[in-house]
């Protein structure tokens, strides 16, 4: 029964063909109109005839009618984008009207329409026409015929057009997001997601056949192998991605070989499928690949579950709808299941939920990251602290062990190593140096009156008092009791100014000490009580150069000659090695 042309149904027409395999060699068109007539064709059955990959050429017949007295002129579109071959001819009244060939297998394929297959305008004379469509492909045989309306066709290809370029435009940002982040933060995770994110837009430009129309359309050759190609290539990525994101290396390092090793043997079988131009072997080879790596990554994904790793969780769903949706078109190209547009556009639907959640995923990890970074940082902190701390200690440690904690003065030990280092610069630069030994007097009856407080209190003014008298340069040591060691340095070459200097120094601390020390005492029962003291020092200097002497013996003159200072009387000055 002829099809109406007024009263074309919705959607493929292959239930109203009839269909011919053909055996052997390949038909003209009257041998085909022939083996009709005897009735050797049967009916389509299908809407969309779908026979996998390397199927025998078929020749469809479609009977139409155009009822009305004028022609009418409809869209035919056949095949998908990958088809290799489809020659077409229309029958008039007994005549061949058109004979049409187009195909992936032909340059600048006529009738190319990305994402549909081929589009056609005939145009149908008033009556009966017969419509024949030779099909042959190595590549899935798939194939939808459909009759549209200008208008018809115009909005299925406006669709399809929107629909790919938010796809398109989805995984490129994507990409280009990654990609950022992977040059700000040089994790190679976002790396590899970019590049598989472009390993899919690549793959999906292929069989839609926007390379082929856009890139390659005088290169049959290229698109003969492109789509199987990038098939495999895609494949690659989406394990390079796994690997690294659930890092295999680290965590199953045996699982890593083994996927290298799959994703190696998939590259060399469509290297050895294309050198040898084997389009069949290739194809069988880019399918297979494909389905095995949908399984793998949700394997993948479930062994990082079994490891307990969280992010794994994201990544396993994710690689569900995108075994899924990859899993679905693969089948439905490849005639599993049957082909129609949910089966066909799977895989996109799949990428897209895919790329979300893959993104959520290398999201946690972030967080995951930031989240140790936080506490690393917390601890570094914390561990700043404690250095800081402990070298504070140390310093205090340091300030004990060579100060006096009453007076914060320089103590004996600190004096031994100046004294030494004084003793060696004198010696270096042929200066004089001095050492005066000082005594508090009559210091032992302040502490009986007033006690031990008071006599602390007059150690720490007679030590302000004493460095305010000498350079910076000069050491004020206190030797031990009420007894202090000042170091005068560089006191020039010439003895006798030297003397005149050291004894200088020694009259104005003698005088400096000697001022009245007022102190306010708060007691226990909070009476506060004025104590006024008067003291003096016995002093006595040692001026020196080069080695006259070691530390201890310079130290024991300056003893001596205060000594001889206390027996004339306190209060006065002598020097080692004059007479009084
Ligand atoms: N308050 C206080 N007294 C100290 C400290 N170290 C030593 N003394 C006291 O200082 C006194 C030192 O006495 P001496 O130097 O022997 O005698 P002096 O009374 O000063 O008499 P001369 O030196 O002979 O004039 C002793 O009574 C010590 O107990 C200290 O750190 N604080």
């Amino acid at each position: 029964q002829p099809l109406s042309l007024n009263e074309l149904p919705a959607g493929s027409l292959g239930g109203w063909t009839d269909l011919y395999v053909e055996e052997g060699r390949a038909l003209g068109l009257a041998e085909a109109q022939a083996l009709l007539h005897e009735g050797k064709f049967h009916p389509g059955g299908q809407p969309i005839l779908s026979q996998g990959i390397g199927s025998k050429p078929r020749w469809l017949h479609l009977a139409l009618i155009n009822p009305t007295a004028a022609p009418i002129s409809l869209k035919l579109a056949v095949g998908t984008t990958w088809t290799d071959r489809i020659d077409t001819y229309l029958v008039h009244d007994g005549q061949p009207t058109l004979n049409w060939q187009t195909g992936d297998e032909l340059a600048q394929a006529p009738g190319l329409s990305q994402g549909i297959g081929y589009i056609l305008s005939p145009g149908f004379a008033p009556g009966r026409s017969d419509l024949f469509l030779r099909v042959d492909s190595t590549d899935p045989l798939i194939f939808p015929i459909e009759l549209l309306t200008d208008e018809q066709a115009r909005e299925l290809q406006q669709r399809v057009h929107y629909s790919y370029g938010f796809i398109f435009g989805f995984m490129m940002a994507l990409a280009a997001y990654n990609a950022t982040l992977f040059f700000g933060l040089r994790k190679r995770s976002h790396l590899y997601y970019a590049v598989y994110l472009v390993s899919l837009v690549v793959l999906i430009a292929c069989y839609t056949g926007h390379g082929f129309a856009w890139l390659w359309p005088d290169r049959p050759q290229v698109q003969r192998y492109a789509i199987l190609v990038a098939m495999v290539i895609y494949g690659c990525c989406g394990l390079l991605f796994a690997s690294r994101f659930l890092a295999l290396k680290e965590h199953a390092p045996r699982v890593l070989r083994f996927v290298q090793s799959f994703a190696a043997a998939g590259l060399a079988a469509i290297a050895i499928s294309i050198l040898l131009d084997s389009q069949l072997a290739a194809a069988l080879v880019a399918f297979n690949f494909a389905a095995l790596f949908s399984v793998s990554m949700v394997l993948l994904g479930l062994l990082t579950i079994r490891n307990s790793r969280p992010s794994g969780r994201y990544f396993l769903i994710a690689a569900i709808f995108g075994m899924l949706g990859a899993g679905s078109t693969t089948l439905a190209v490849w005639g599993g299941i049957p082909f129609n547009a949910v089966t066909y556009h799977a895989l996109e639907f799949g990428m897209v939920i895919e790329a979300t959640l893959f993104a959520l995923a290398l999201s946690y990890r972030f967080n995951e990251i930031s989240g140790s970074l936080v506490e690393i940082n917390a601890l570094n902190d914390q561990l700043s602290a404690e250095v800081a701390e402990r070298k504070k200690m140390e310093e205090q440690i340091r300030q004990l062990a060579f100060h006096d904690s009453l007076t914060e003065l320089p103590n004996r030990r600190l004096l031994l190593d100046r004294l030494e280092q004084a003793v060696a610069a004198s010696k270096r630069k042929k200066s004089y140096a001095a050492l005066i030994f000082l005594d508090l007097d009559n210091f032992k009856p302040l502490n009986d009156l007033h006690g031990h407080v008071v006599g602390d209190l007059l150690l720490m003014e007679a030590a302000t008092r004493l460095q305010a008298c000498v350079r910076e340069t000069d050491t004020v040591a206190r030797f031990g009791g009420d007894e202090f060691v000042v170091m005068l340095n560089d006191l020039g070459e010439d003895q006798s100014a030297s003397f005149a200097l050291a004894r200088t120094v020694a009259e104005k601390i003698l005088a400096a000490i000697a001022g009245p020390y007022r102190f306010t005492l708060a007691h226990s029962d909070e009476t506060v009580a004025d104590v006024e003291h008067n003291c003096t020092a016995s002093i006595g200097v040692v001026v020196f150069t080069d080695h006259q002497g070691s530390p201890d013996d310079l130290i024991k003159w300056g003893d001596d000659a205060m000594y001889r200072a206390k027996m004339a009387g306190r209060n006065t000055i002598r020097f080692f090695g004059q007479p009084d």
